[in-house]
């Protein structure tokens, strides 16, 4: 049996003052990435030095400002990392590169060795202050805990002071989800005591969910709640590191910026350790489909994707927000007619404004113009097919023909699963213009007889076709080419026919653009209805076409 009675809910503070559910995020935070160091320390083989520079030089050109560039001290690669960076000249002056270290002396040290040269840096000291991380690994009293944290600030304030560029001090109560509030509170006051944070230098105070535990309501009540105890809060810049180790690290990440967060540390992609850091272009495009200015260039998402899979190699999941193949892409029918019709009503309505349903943005607005938001199988529906013919072929196919054609592509589909475009055009081509058996249309001459004939019926027309391969001629007469041929068919197949419906569209613009045009013909005998469709760069010819088509699907065409 499922021994669930092994685990203990954590706890949850009594927070009536919460404040943040009444909030909405209103712009971007100031964004710092970890894909350098969170994420790179939780990858199967981590980057190497030129890989690193690859993803640094990516992270600016993304518009990051705060960078976490590694632990230098804790191994060459990434000592020799930073060095490189500094000797090629590589960090743009408006960049602050970050660098993590334990607050122990020796890792101190050596930390500022890392980073000569450097104009400005953020150094992040963090030690871990839950209660079970101060139970079963430190073995520690709150004190001593706070006595870490403070001497490790003290040993980089000493470094800071002969420092020729700037220091600014970061502090991570690392495993702060597990921390009793009091103590985070005590501990975090102490290092910004220590430091000296002021208004005009502050310190950044990252308060992580180092391992998401609860519900993301539960953070966001934890970082209010420091947020409003803190004194001296102008001294510090409130940052968070979310992790998602349930699943809701995006979640957690927006609640504790209504909470109070002014920082955001995350990763492309959401990589990081176990279930990942949380995922900042998540975010950022979340902000973006709010109408949200993101503050990072996340318009080329396949480049970014392309960048992410080769240095960390994981790839991005089909289904992942915003990036993965398949968001942006309705199989179901249902979905797909409702996308159709949205992206008709923009056209129609030349909307400035995004409004298409089930496609929170607008795929080209990141640079997903060429994937297709609609794939065919079994799932599919009308619109689907529909939206297929007119943005792959153009055909803008009467309401009413949907239903008759997406029959023939759903009875594909059950066989052989997903319909391709061009097999969708394959079968609208043989069930439609390609009905040539056994009438085919040749040639027309048409002859305007207003003011010749005291009749109704002004046009004439000469219709040169075969019927079994076999050339045969009608002439007839009607209120129109279109009701001329189906009179003279009518004659020579012997049987009543009723155009129902009529419809035309120009195929592509300009001037040797090619017509459509569809005709809804009922075989007044038997009932039957279909349409025939025809295509010609003569909009009359097209139409006759889509007459002999429509006879022809009708079985009619030898009737006599
Ligand atoms: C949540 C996070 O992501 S935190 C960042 C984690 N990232 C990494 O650890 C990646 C890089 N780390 C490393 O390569 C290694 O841990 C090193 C080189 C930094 C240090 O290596 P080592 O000293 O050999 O080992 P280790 O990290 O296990 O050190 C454990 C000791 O440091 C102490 N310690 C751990 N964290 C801290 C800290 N933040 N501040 C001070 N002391 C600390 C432990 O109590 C333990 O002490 P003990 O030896 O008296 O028991
Ligand atoms: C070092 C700290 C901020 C960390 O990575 C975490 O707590 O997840
Ligand atoms: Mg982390």
């Amino acid at each position: 049996m499922l021994n669930y009675k092994r685990y203990q809910r954590s706890p949850v503070m009594v927070y009536p003052e919460r404040k943040w559910p009444g909030k909405e995020i209103q712009k971007a935070p100031l964004w710092c990435s970890v894909d350098l160091r969170d994420g790179n320390q939780a990858l199967i083989d981590p980057m190497v030095v030129e890989e690193k520079i690859e993803m640094f030089q990516y992270l600016i050109k993304l518009g990051f400002r705060d960078i976490e560039i590694g632990f230098p001290a804790a191994s060459q690669i990434e000592f020799d990392f930073l060095r490189q960076l500094v000797d090629r000249k590589m960090i743009p002056d408006d960049v602050r590169v970050q660098v993590l270290t334990q607050c122990r002396e020796e890792q101190i040290e050596r930390t500022f060795e890392a980073i000569a040269g450097c104009k400005q840096v953020i150094v992040h000291i963090y030690n871990s202050t839950s209660t079970l991380q101060r139970d079963v690994v430190f073995g520690m009293s709150r004190d001593e805990i706070i006595e870490i944290a403070v001497q490790g600030t003290k040993w980089v304030k000493e470094r800071a002071k002969n420092f020729p560029g700037k220091i600014i001090l970061e502090y991570s109560p690392e495993s702060f989800t597990g921390t009793e509030l009091d103590f985070a509170l005590d501990i975090c006051t102490a290092v910004q005591r220590t430091w000296g944070a002021t208004k005009e230098e502050p310190i950044i105070i990252n308060l992580p969910s180092t391992v998401e535990m609860t519900t993301p309501n539960v953070y966001a009540d934890r970082i209010e709640w420091m947020d409003s105890h803190f004194k001296n809060r102008e001294s510090i810049i409130l940052s968070v590191h979310p992790h998602n180790d349930r699943g809701t690290g995006v979640a957690s990440t927006e609640l504790a910026l209504l909470a109070g967060a002014e920082r955001v540390e995350g990763t492309l992609f959401g990589n990081g350790e176990r279930t990942g850091n949380v995922d900042v272009l998540n975010i950022a495009y979340n902000m973006f489909s709010q109408g949200i200015d993101p503050e990072l260039n996340v318009d080329k998402i396949g480049e970014t994707i392309e960048l992410y899979e080769r240095c960390c190699k994981i790839p991005v999941h089909p289904r992942h927000p915003y990036a993965g193949k398949l968001v942006f892409t309705a199989f179901s029918g249902s979905h797909q007619d409702a996308i159709n019709k949205g992206v008709k009503a923009m056209k129609e309505r030349n909307s400035e404004i995004w409004q298409v349903p089930y496609l929170p943005i607008d795929p080209a607005d990141i640079g997903r113009e060429y994937e297709p938001i609609v794939r065919i199988n079994s799932q599919s529906g009308k619109g689907g097919v529909a939206f297929v013919m007119d943005t792959y072929f153009g055909f803008k196919l009467p309401k009413g023909m949907h239903k008759e054609f997406a029959k023939t592509i759903q009875a594909i589909s059950e066989k052989q699963g997903e319909v391709s475009p061009d097999q969708i055009m394959e079968q609208f081509r043989q069930e439609y213009l390609e009905k040539k058996e056994p009438i085919h249309f040749r040639k027309l001459k048409v002859d305007d007889l207003s003011g010749e004939t005291t009749s109704e019926f002004d046009t004439r027309v000469m219709v040169i076709y075969t019927d079994h391969g076999v050339e045969k001629f009608f002439e007839a007469i009607g209120n129109g080419p279109i009701d001329a041929v189906k009179r003279g068919l009518q004659e020579v197949i012997g049987e009543e026919m009723k155009i129902l419906d009529y419809e035309e569209h120009a195929l592509q613009s300009g001037s040797n653009s090619q017509a459509a045009a569809y005709i809804h013909l009922l075989d007044s005998d038997t009932g039957t209805v279909t349409y025939g469709v025809g295509v010609s760069s003569n909009i009359t010819r097209a139409s006759v076409r889509a007459i002999f088509s429509a006879v022809n699907r009708l079985g009619i065409g030898t009737k006599k």
